[in-house]
């Protein structure tokens, strides 16, 4: 197993993800010997994991059965342990198109925070790209590290533990892309743009408040970059529900009808942040 390379079968060391339905899933460490408690009961890792395919479905003791899934980075946002506050798929999405990431894509990000973006970025420029990101919070940097390697994508990732404000990324004119989610991004953008290839390359940075995101436009501008675009994402979600309603009285028909209607969640997601997207153009 390996977020970038999917694995038929569950292996000793492998990070799997226990579903029990869409709102119930929990990543769990594969170890020869280990047990893994469920409310449908104990799935024991050397006989109910190991050597079965990912897919499979897997009887607890209690009688209740689970799904065993492949990780994807999806999933691991879903599930990952959080240490900071993270980004989501849906944020993700729009940043990995409006950044034109791409398999061999270089790409720079701070802070690194839980990893979820990260995981997602790695997936997107594997098997020949590379991203640099940088944490200044210690154990957060260590226990990225520790993820990637337990993911099998350390290849493919460089961490760094150092103030991004100060130090910047620790590489200089080869970036396709720049990705900043820190409280400061406007004192990061200077060496955003020296991470950047000459030729140009482009940028994001996501802050949660507006005086945030005119501070960071303010210091876009001053660097020179241009195509500046702030966008905000709101996923609006439908259930699909059988509704009765009255049936007009022309005169014939009377009572009710049954309808398939797509109706919105009473509550949403609301806002998460806005994201700023600029590119460094070579004039
Ligand atoms: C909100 S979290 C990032 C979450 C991440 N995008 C994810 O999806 O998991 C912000 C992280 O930036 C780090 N940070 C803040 N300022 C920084 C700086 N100047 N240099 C490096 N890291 C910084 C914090 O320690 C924190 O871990």
């Amino acid at each position: 197993m390996s977020f970038v390379e999917y694995g038929d079968t569950i292996k000793d060391g492998d990070t799997a993800i226990v579903f029990l339905g869409h709102e119930s899933m929990f990543p769990v460490k594969v170890q020869h010997g280990s047990k893994t408690q469920t409310k449908y009961g104990v799935i024991r890792h050397s006989t109910d994991l190991i050597g079965k395919r990912y897919g499979s479905k897997v009887t607890c003791s209690k009688g209740g059965w689970v799904f065993i899934l492949h990780p994807t980075p999806e999933l691991w946002t879903m599930n990952l342990p959080h240490r900071t506050q993270i980004l989501y798929s849906t944020d993700i999405s729009l940043i990995t198109m409006m950044l034109e990431l791409k398999p061999g894509s270089i790409v720079c990000e701070s802070g690194t925070g839980s990893g979820s973006l990260s995981h997602a970025i790695i997936r997107t420029v594997a098997p020949t790209g590379h991203l640099y990101t940088v944490e200044f919070h210690q154990q957060r940097a260590e226990k990225a590290k520790e993820e990637f390697q337990e993911h099998k994508v350390e290849h493919l990732v460089t961490v760094k533990n150092q103030d991004v404000c100060k130090n910047g990324f620790g590489v200089s004119n080869v970036a396709d892309a720049v990705f900043l989610d820190i409280p400061s991004p406007w004192e990061a953008i200077g060496h955003a743009k020296s991470a950047l290839k000459i030729e140009g390359g482009r940028i994001c940075s996501f802050s949660p408040c507006i005086e945030q995101v005119q501070r960071t436009c303010l210091a876009m501008e001053e660097h020179g970059f241009t195509e500046m675009n702030t966008l905000e994402i709101l996923l609006r979600v439908y259930n699909v529900r059988t509704i009765s309603l009255q049936i007009p009285d022309l005169g014939k028909a009377q009572g009710t009808a049954q309808f398939k209607s797509g109706v919105p969640l009473k509550e949403m997601v609301g806002h998460t942040g806005y994201l700023t997207f600029a590119t460094k153009s070579l004039f």
